[in-house]
């Protein structure tokens, strides 16, 4: 197992009948929803909810029953990935395009276990390109707005130059910080500028971070308050 897989199976152990579980997107999360789909074979009773469409085509394929969100006031558990993690818990999210779904789902959740492998943990964030969803109108105004806060903004793209749409139908702006110096000011400075739907720091929802390393070990932080 690698350490992705080693997290994610991990996680599940969080997970009990009944539940209302929150699938996260990615190749982590893959595993999760991969574990999950196992434990319903076996008989475990739960109702779930995607963070992308990706992850609810896999959810379909294995019998993982899906309710629509109108039918749900809270989310017992949610399992997702990160892009970066650092040891105040505050995260790096959206390398996959899906921050938004994600963040919708994290802020219902009780309780948010991010899975990660060892090289996702990062003393400072930033390195990673931080993903801002936007709407498509005036998105280069808003791709200067961002670039005041001190970063290059990139729209991305497809590997064959295609612009990436989100699940939502809106833009990806990769920004490039380098390092984020204060991650929960550049959030409040981020949540000022129009046009931007959502972005990808996740400052106090991660509740539990479970990490899995090459040599096959397994952490787990836990987040006092
Ligand atoms: O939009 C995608 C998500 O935020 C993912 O959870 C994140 O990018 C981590 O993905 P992966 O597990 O593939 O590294």
């Amino acid at each position: 197992m690698n350490g992705k897989q080693l997290a994610a199976e991990k996680a599940v152990e969080w997970i009990e009948d009944g539940m209302v579980v929150g699938l996260g997107t990615g190749s982590t999360a893959y595993w999760a929803i991969q574990a999950i789909g196992r434990k319903v074979a076996e008989g475990l009773s739960i109702r779930a909810v995607a963070t992308s469409i990706p992850s609810e085509e896999l959810a379909r394929e294995l019998n993982i029953p899906l309710i629509p969100w109108s039918e749900i006031t809270s989310i017992d558990v949610t399992i997702d990935g990160a892009d970066e993690v650092d040891g105040d818990y505050h995260l790096v999210k959206g390398g996959g395009g899906a921050l938004l779904r994600e963040k919708i789902t994290a802020y219902a959740s009780k309780c948010m276990i991010v899975i990660v492998d060892e090289n996702k943990l990062v003393k400072q964030l930033g390195a990673f390109g931080l993903p801002v969803e936007v709407v498509p109108f005036a998105w280069e105004m808003t791709a200067k707005h961002l670039e005041k806060l001190g970063c290059k903004a990139i729209r991305r793209s497809h590997s064959d130059g295609g612009v990436f749409i989100t699940d939502n139908g809106n833009y990806i702006m990769d920004c490039h910080f380098g390092s984020i110096q204060d991650a929960p000011e550049l959030e409040q400075k981020l949540q000022h500028i129009p046009g931007i739907v959502e972005h990808g720091l996740f400052i106090g929802l991660a509740d539990r971070v479970i990490i899995g390393y090459e040599h096959g070990t397994v952490k787990v932080r836990e987040r006092s308050s």
